[in-house]
């Protein structure tokens, strides 16, 4: 199949490049990110390395929006979530959507598959989430973290149902390009086994600045895990959802992982540092939120929204 990918940024790059290296598929990419798409045409291709070593060009296909005219049978998108409204006007305004088109995205947090069915057909929808670290440099320059064959990723349809045949043809793809796809069965207890990952390691990490192997050197870090997800698996369960993980693996999950990936900065501290607004409202927040709906007070994951909220404002003191 073809695949158009919205948003070259660290995953997008990720998915892309595997995916036209490893898979042989047609890939372009679409990005509305000025200094990124023009680093790339100047260098022709953006710079690739694996965790820091072996850093070479890759010559890619990529475009604005308003210059695009190819059809891919897929889109793959990897916006941060304040992003994706704007990203996909400006797509639809360009013309780029067609009505046979499927579309994929294993972004963090929750709220971006509201955003993307007001584009798609619901049955054309597949949600993903993607255990797999990824840097962006700066424009036209990744960094794939984590070594080869590495990669985890999950797939599940938006409406619930058995993949059909187009779902089946991406997981072969995404399993050629090495991207480690296992498929779920339920779209929202696979998302929210991720977000409730995301609002330990992702958050903690931004928090204090450090890789995820610092974190979990921390001798009481998986007692602050444990926290963290009792409230998070007390709203869901409160709100009917059942995570694919047990609260112990959860835990288990985070120290492993830690370890795998010990040099990695998480995304939301990629965002933190570079004085960007974090995803911590689409993650901890996205879970206070629920619990909130369902009579629960997720009092620690509300202290914690407002802790990155803080050392977000506080930038500007330093
Ligand atoms: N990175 C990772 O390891 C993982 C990320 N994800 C998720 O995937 C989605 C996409 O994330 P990701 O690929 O990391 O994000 P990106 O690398 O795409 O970054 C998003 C945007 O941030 C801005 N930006 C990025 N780098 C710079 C820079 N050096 N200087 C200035 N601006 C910059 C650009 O937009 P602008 O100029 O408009 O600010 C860019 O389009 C998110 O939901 C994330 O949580 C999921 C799993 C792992
Ligand atoms: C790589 C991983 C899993 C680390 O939490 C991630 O999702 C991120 O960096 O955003």
């Amino acid at each position: 199949m073809k695949y158009g990918i919205i948003g070259a940024g660290a995953m997008g790059y990720r998915y892309g490049i595997l995916l036209q290296e490893n898979a042989g598929v047609q890939v372009d990419f679409i990005e509305t990110w000025k200094p990124n798409i023009e680093k790339v045409r100047e260098q022709g291709g953006v710079y690739v390395s694996r965790d820091h070593e072996n850093k070479h060009l890759v010559p890619i296909n990529i475009f604005y929006p308003e210059e695009y005219k190819g059809h891919p049978d897929v889109w793959i998108i990897f916006k941060k979530q304040m992003q994706l409204k704007e990203e996909m006007k400006r797509d639809s305004e360009a013309g780029i959507f067609h009505d046979d088109q499927y579309v994929f995205s294993a972004m963090n947090g929750m709220g971006h598959f509201e955003v993307i069915e007001k584009y798609f057909d619901k049955d054309k929808i597949v949600c993903g989430t993607a255990m797999i670290a990824t840097v962006l440099n700066g424009p036209g320059d990744v960094d794939f973290m984590g070594p080869v064959n590495s990669e985890v990723m999950h797939l599940a349809p938006y409406n619930n149902k058995k993949p059909d045949e187009t779902v089946k043809a991406l997981f072969d793809d995404l399993k050629a390009a090495k991207l480690g796809p296992v498929v779920s069965n339920n779209w929202v207890n696979m998302c929210m086994t991720k977000v409730v990952f995301n609002a330990v390691v992702n958050t903690l990490c931004t928090m204090f600045e450090v890789q995820m192997g610092q974190f979990i050197q921390y001798p009481k870090a998986p007692e602050m895990a444990r926290q963290l997800f009792n409230e998070s698996f007390d709203a869901c369960e409160r709100a009917g959802i059942y995570m694919d993980e047990t609260r112990d693996e959860q835990v288990q999950s985070v120290i492993d992982t830690c370890h795998t990936l010990k040099y990695h900065y998480p995304s939301m501290y990629q965002d933190f540092s570079k004085g960007r607004d974090t995803e911590v409202d689409y993650i901890n927040g996205y879970i206070a939120k629920l619990g909130r709906e369902h009579d629960y007070i997720c009092r620690t994951h509300e202290f914690v929204v407002n802790q990155v909220h803080l050392v977000e404002q506080m930038r500007q003191f330093k």
